[in-house]
């Protein structure tokens, strides 16, 4: 087993009802563990991409495995199994706004209760400790009783990846987590990530707009254009070339906090 990724995908593809081919052939493997960035332009299908691999869409064809098991064939029974090892951090939070934070948090531990339990909202003493630890890892422990809505978009994100590890998830998704965030905000937010996961173990994945951030944080960098891998090495082998290519019609410089005007001006396309 200690040789098996913990994700694999396999010659994945995607066509939406209408005909269009969103992911072409996609195949890469997460090792247990690591942190991954996606990167491309919009539209590049790094969405549909998550989507595929926690089952919030069907695939067309290929083969997803979580720990050797294909994932792309289950049955309701298992899918929401799977769904409990897999963590979905998205843009927009999407947090319950008259909840408090702890109990978003607690909400995470939904898919270890029965359905008594659950129905009643009751959590045990072993579910709140777990959610307060994880608003520990993210440093909101000081605003475990605030609602939601109270809270700034930076919070709510920390909450956000804090209801996600209360899942005791395998693998974290996390689609463009920072990019409703300024610069400083999104750093500090993609850091708490990158630590809470690193330190749990969590294998993750990041769709992310931003190279420079792409490449501070990631292991390993996946960049996508039309559906298809182009690039998946380490951050410091990305050259200007393949970015131009990842990027093509789009200067990659304006996907960048740095440089807008001076060193990257000769990628544009
Ligand atoms: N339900 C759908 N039906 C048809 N086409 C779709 C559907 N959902 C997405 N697409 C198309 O698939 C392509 C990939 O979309 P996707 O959202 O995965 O891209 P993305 O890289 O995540 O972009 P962004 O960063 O803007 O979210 C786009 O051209 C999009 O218009």
């Amino acid at each position: 087993m200690s040789n098996v990724a913990l994700l694999e995908v396999n010659s994945l593809s995607k066509v939406y009802p209408n005909g269009y081919e969103a992911l072409a052939d996609v195949s890469f493997n997460l090792q247990a563990g690591e942190f991954v960035c996606i990167i491309g332009r919009s539209g590049a299908g790094k969405s549909t991409l998550l989507r595929c691999i926690n089952g919030l869409i069907s695939t067309t064809t290929g083969i997803v495995r979580m720990q050797g098991r294909d994932i792309t064939s289950l049955n309701d029974e298992q899918k929401l199994l799977l769904r409990r090892q897999i963590g979905f951090i998205f843009q927009e939070f999407n947090l319950v706004g008259r909840l408090t934070a702890l109990q978003n948090v607690l909400t995470g531990r939904l898919g270890y209760m029965n359905n008594l339990s659950a129905l009643l909202g009751y959590f045990n003493a072993n579910h709140r400790e777990k959610a307060l630890e994880c608003l520990g890892r993210v440093h909101m422990l000081q605003r475990a009783t605030y609602r939601a809505d109270n809270l700034s978009g930076g919070e709510k994100q920390r909450v956000a990846i804090a209801r996600s590890l209360a899942q005791e998830p395998l693998l974290l998704l996390a689609d463009e987590p920072v990019a409703s965030l300024d610069p400083e905000l999104s750093w500090s937010v993609m850091g708490d990530l990158r630590n809470a996961a690193k330190e749990l173990g969590v294998s993750t994945l990041v769709n992310i707009h931003d190279i420079e951030t792409a490449k501070h944080f990631a292991d390993r960098i996946i960049g996508i254009a039309q559906g298809r891998i182009l690039y998946d090495g380490l951050p410091g082998e990305l050259s200007d070339g393949l970015l131009q290519e990842i990027y093509r019609s789009e200067n990659p410089a304006a996907r960048s906090r740095y440089d807008e005007n001076s060193q990257n001006a000769e990628l544009e396309a």
